[in-house]
């Protein structure tokens, strides 16, 4: 089967060289003419562990194209995805400028039948405006072509993308008709030797699927970011209790973590945007505006410590940070915690000097040079007033403790993942503050 994916971003090009990988011709679309012309001499431009092998695989073996011309490989391909970006406009709905301008450029070219999924995070009811697009220029054009669309959230979570794709927990399909599922139960077959399910249903319940999946699991990390913050006060410790109950089948151990909020491209964007749905249908939803409302405040957690420490005095403090990716194992930095604390820590006057195994090229571009980047964990901390530990990255949990010591001006840590042992950190005659405990 030949398939194009359009928008080459995270998902796309995820997507697309996993379908590869599973012996499906894919046409990987995008109107970035630097990606795709890097994407065709194999310049990857995420990092993802694995990912850059399976593209050159996949590439070499022919299977893999890229292409800026959607038109090019349309006449070729029976399915569709749509992977293109949904930014959260002004009001925080989600803005489907780039998902109906694929279906325009769809209805302007097509010359057979299609199936155009939908891959990209969008509202209910997105795929009847995808329809009426595709439509409208059909008309325009005075031609008769039938086409299908689909809905087909993607739950990938970056730093473990490829793994999430090919062996997911569920594939969620909305379809309006047996043609739509038939090519989409053709196209997933290959997962399904891996014992995994497609989850076949109607198209509003695929497209609300995607974004209560993500409130869902941000409720959780702000109902325990929320439980942290009163384990503080009361003295218990949030990761006993996430333990104790974690262990609970009804409940289960993931996502369960306290720490400086929840970042990146998908929760607070889905979050909002799901915010923005109930409100345009006049549902408050009240649980996730809590949700939203606990985040927010956390990101600014790790800097109130920081500040009370000080007595509110931290201008001309020279701050460690390490970690600057909204989590370990991607350069992503979109709605990093990293950002809120490095604006605060500016504005008070304090000098920052950060260290990201990965993420320091990403920094720079975002913020340039308002803070200084260390070559590793240990330039980082010379002479500094404190270590702000932002992002759990392996290299930073086995640090050597007595050489940090040496280095720092103030023996002061203040671990936004709590990831270090309360007790190990004070017999090493640190100051330390975590979350929670
Ligand atoms: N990043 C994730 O981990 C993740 C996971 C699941 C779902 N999602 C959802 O998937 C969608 C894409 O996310 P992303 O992070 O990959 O986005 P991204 O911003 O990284 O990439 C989007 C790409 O689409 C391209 N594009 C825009 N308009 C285009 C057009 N008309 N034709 C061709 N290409 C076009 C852009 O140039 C860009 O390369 C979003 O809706 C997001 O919410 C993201
Ligand atoms: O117990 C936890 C788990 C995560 N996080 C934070 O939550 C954010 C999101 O983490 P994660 O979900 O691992 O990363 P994403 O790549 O953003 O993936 C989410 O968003 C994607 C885009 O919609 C979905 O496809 C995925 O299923 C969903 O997990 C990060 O800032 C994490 O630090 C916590 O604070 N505590």
């Amino acid at each position: 089967m030949k398939i194009a994916i359009v928008g080459t971003g995270y998902v796309g090009l995820v997507t697309g060289t996993c379908f590869a990988e599973m012996g499906t011709e894919v046409f990987c679309v995008d109107v970035n003419t630097e990606k795709i012309e890097n994407l065709k001499k194999g310049i990857i431009p995420i990092y993802e562990p694995g990912l850059e092998d399976m593209v050159h695989r996949n590439q070499q073996a022919g299977r893999l194209q890229f292409t800026t011309d959607l038109t090019e490989c349309l006449d070729e391909v029976e399915v569709l995805f749509s992977a293109v970006g949904t930014p959260p406009d002004e009001d925080g709905s989600a803005d489907l400028k780039y998902v109906l301008e694929v279906a325009r450029t769809v209805g302007r070219n097509m010359k057979k039948h299609i199936l155009v999924v939908t891959k990209s995070t969008v509202p209910v009811g997105t795929a009847k405006k995808v329809r009426r697009a595709i439509q409208e220029e059909l008309d325009k054009r005075g031609v008769e072509i039938e086409f299908d669309v689909a809905s087909n959230p993607e739950f990938l979570k970056e730093g473990a993308a490829i793994s999430d794709f090919m062996s997911p927990d569920r594939v969620v399909v909305g379809v309006e008709s047996e043609r739509a599922e038939e090519l989409m139960t053709r196209l997933y077959r290959p997962f399904l030797l891996n014992n995994f399910r497609v989850i076949f249903m109607d198209v509003p319940s695929a497209e609300m699927t995607k974004y209560a999946a993500n409130a869902m699991l941000a409720t959780r990390i702000s109902f325990m970011n929320d439980i942290a913050n009163l384990c503080e006060i009361i003295g218990a410790d949030v990761n006993m209790v996430r333990k104790g109950i974690g262990s609970d089948n009804r409940i289960g151990n993931r996502f369960l973590y306290a720490g400086i909020g929840y970042g990146g491209s998908c929760f607070p964007k889905d979050v909002k945007a799901l915010i923005n749905t109930a409100k345009q249908n006049n549902y408050p939803m009240r649980i996730l505006q809590a949700v939203e409302e606990v985040n927010d405040e956390q990101k600014s957690l790790l800097f109130h410590k920081l500040e009370k420490h000080f007595n509110g005095d931290l201008k001309g403090k020279r701050i460690a940070i390490w970690g600057l990716a909204f989590k370990p194992e991607t350069d992503d930095m979109r709605e990093a915690p990293s950002l809120v604390l490095i604006e605060k820590l500016l504005a008070a006057g304090c000098e920052v000097y950060a260290y990201d195994p990965v993420a320091v090229e990403e920094s720079k571009r975002r913020i340039g040079d308002v803070i200084h980047y260390a070559k590793d964990i240990y330039d980082a901390v010379v002479d500094a007033d404190a270590l702000m530990l932002v992002t759990e990255w392996k290299e930073f949990r086995m640090p050597s403790w007595s050489a940090i010591k040496k280095l720092m001006a103030t023996p002061l840590v203040l671990d936004g993942r709590n990831i270090y042992d309360i007790k190990e950190m004070e017999e090493n005659g640190f100051i330390y503050h975590c979350i929670g405990r």
